[in-house]
């Protein structure tokens, strides 16, 4: 995940950095045909830091966004003008071991912490210098004392479908990402957070990308890092071009080929949420079948599927077994695995079989946990970074109604 800041010339400086979440607010249209190569890049787009100017051509672009339905296209001085006015930035985001999850540094009063950019989740929450030290040793801290704005009475508490979780106080201060900058974001810094979090010391805070609607500060709910920055943005929409390792996908706005597809989103939970249709496996892209209700969630490891669903992947797999202690499907790692077709509004798109061996579960590296499991419990299917690692998404408000984007790798 990554927000973009530097120029071209520095974006070309690593080309192997890690997967990154780009938010990108190219002045192109993103229905124009685009393909990822190179670094993949966290792109946003925005009005110059701090005084937020309302740019004419920008204000010219988004009437003619509005009506390019109807057929309006923007003159190309139009668009150079609002290219002008913007300013774009990105910083590289490092994946933890195993694909885990994806962490983009980002500053906070001025202090760098690395983040989990999470579409599942509304809070933009930190590791603090109000954290216990027994719960925060090893992670980089927010001292909100240097230019944090306490929020007097305001408290947050969040839980996570994993059982993971943190609560403290709000603070507002300056965020910024790459070059965009949210002069007076709701910062929420932790006074506890969970075992899980206190032991992935790589992991200094979340910062969530889901709607504001489930942002948990009260007595007055917070907007995320997006919504804050969204009317400043040329576009409002930002990217996920998760990889599988360190290699990477960059995302220049000059030198997409390919199409995305996009697909209707609910907002009604709070979430990215989408109706997922059919599927195969193996290497025939002739899907049936329905898996429905689903959501994309960067903050989410794996891919939760409906029971029928996973049942019919693992039958093609010789040796797998839903595994009690573990909780899940388990394989040989040196099993063959299929790929995992899935059809999302009209498109198909497909899930390497590799991407399917998740990580080894026994200190032999003989046992495999399955990167696609079962969505019991959960209500709706989870298209984590097992999926999105394999697509490039775009989390689009640039229309009246949200939408997702896909298109192949
Ligand atoms: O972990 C969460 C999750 C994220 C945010 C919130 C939340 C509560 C209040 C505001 O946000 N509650 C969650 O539970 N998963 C993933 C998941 C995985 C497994 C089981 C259930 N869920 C949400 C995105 C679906």
């Amino acid at each position: 995940m990554d927000f973009l800041i530097q120029s071209k010339a520095q974006q070309q400086e690593s080309p192997n950095a890690p997967p990154v979440l780009a938010m990108a607010s190219a002045t192109l249209s993103l229905a124009a045909p685009y393909e990822i190569v190179g670094r993949s890049t966290f792109s946003v787009e925005q009005v110059a830091a701090g005084k937020v100017l309302k740019s004419g051509p920008i204000a010219m672009m988004n009437t003619y966004a509005k009506y390019a339905k109807v057929g309006a296209v923007a003159p190309a001085d139009v668009t150079s003008a609002a290219a002008a006015a913007v300013q774009s930035g990105q910083v590289a985001a490092n994946p933890e071991a195993y694909d885990e999850s994806y962490l983009c540094p980002v500053s906070v009063g001025g202090q760098t912490l690395n983040l989990d950019f999470d579409t599942g989740s509304a809070d933009l929450w930190v590791f603090s210098t109000l954290t216990p030290s027994s719960e925060s040793t090893g992670h980089a801290k927010y001292n909100p004392s240097t230019s944090g704005k306490v929020k007097s009475g305001y408290t947050w508490d969040i839980s996570y479908g994993d059982g993971s979780g943190a609560s403290g106080t709000v603070y507002a201060d300056k965020v910024v990402v790459g070059g965009v900058t949210a002069t007076s974001q709701a910062v929420e810094a932790a006074t506890s957070v969970s075992s899980q979090f206190t032991q992935d010391t790589d992991n200094d805070g979340l910062l969530g990308l889901a709607f504001s609607s489930i942002n948990t500060v009260e007595p007055v709910q917070q907007t995320t890092f997006f919504d804050t920055v969204k009317s400043t943005l040329a576009k409002q929409l930002f990217t996920a071009d998760l990889k599988k390792g360190a290699a990477g996908a960059y995302i220049d706005t000059s030198k997409y080929v390919g199409s995305i597809t996009y697909v209707p989103v609910t907002t009604s939970n709070g979430f990215w949420e989408f109706t997922a249709s059919g599927y195969s496996v193996g290497t025939s892209k002739t899907t049936s079948g329905s898996i429905g209700d689903s959501i994309a969630d960067t903050g989410t490891t794996l891919l939760y599927l409906p029971t029928a669903t996973v049942q019919a992947y693992y039958k093609q797999v010789s040796g797998a077994s839903y595994n009690n202690a573990q909780g899940g499907y388990i394989f040989s790692c040196s099993a063959t695995l299929p790929a995992f077709n899935v059809a999302i509004g009209g498109a198909v798109y497909t899930v390497p079989g590799s991407y399917i061996n998740y990580a080894p579960i026994n200190s032999a590296g003989t046992q495999c946990f399955g990167g696609i499991q079962e969505n019991t419990g959960i209500g709706f299917s989870i298209f984590g970074d097992i999926f999105l690692k394999s697509v490039f998404a775009v989390f689009d408000e640039t229309t009246s109604s949200p939408r997702l984007g896909f298109a192949e790798q």
